[in-house]
């Protein structure tokens, strides 16, 4: 992100798309923005539709709110993911219905919840696991993250919603978009007979780092 300037208009310029195309609902999810000292996070309970450059949250490098409004209560769980992933640069967290749908659904293989049904999935996106429930806002919830993020840059809480991290703040869009799409598509086939991208069809493309 080149300035802190940009990285402010570009989170609320972000969430306002999300939320506008019907990605996240009321003041659910959240965005944020590794800097070269801390984070700009999403303040709490704020419509991603009405972010405010100015009153973003600022963190320090421990963590410390600097300036702005009291930070997301997933605060955690974005630091516990650039902790793990010191390549990242952005992490988005959406209430996206169909994504939250399939983290609903009994049967799914928690190590890897959605089937490889698009190249742009599986470049985007990889291997999805699921996180087991706890309450928003739960340490534990950030722990559970932390455990699985050095593998994983995408990752779905169970009966809430998923987690992306990128390089930026488009890649992590980018994912989580992806994400939800193929989320969607998953559902709309269920009872079909499909065809899913083969072994090999998966191992040619080029997969995410992580
Ligand atoms: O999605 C959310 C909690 O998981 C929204 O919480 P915040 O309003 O604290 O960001
Ligand atoms: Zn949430």
């Amino acid at each position: 992100m080149r300035t802190e300037h940009a990285a402010r208009e570009a989170i609320c310029r972000l969430g306002q798309s999300l939320f506008r195309r019907g990605l996240t609902y009321g003041s659910s999810g959240n965005i944020s923005v590794r800097l070269d000292d801390g984070w700009l996070m999403t303040p709490t309970n704020v419509s991603l539709d009405e972010l405010d450059p100015a009153r973003l949250s600022r963190l320090d490098a421990d963590g410390q709110l600097v300036s702005g409004d009291p930070p997301t209560k997933e605060s955690f769980l974005h630091r516990a993911m650039y902790g793990e992933r010191p390549g990242d640069g952005a992490v988005v967290h959406l209430h996206s219905t169909h994504a939250v749908a399939v983290s609903v659904l009994e049967g799914v293989d928690p190590a890897d919840v959605l089937p490889p049904i698009t190249a742009y999935y599986v470049m985007r996106v990889g291997r999805l696991p699921l996180v087991p429930y706890y309450p928003p806002g739960d340490r534990t919830l950030a722990d559970a993250v932390a455990a699985l993020a050095g593998r994983h840059h995408a990752v779905l809480l169970a009966n809430h919603g998923p987690v992306v991290s990128g390089t930026s703040l488009s890649a992590a869009a980018a994912a989580i978009e992806e994400l939800e799409e193929t989320a969607r598509l998953h559902l709309l086939l269920r009872g079909e007979r499909v065809r899913l991208l083969t072994g090999a069809q998966v191992a040619a493309l080029r997969p995410p780092a992580g």
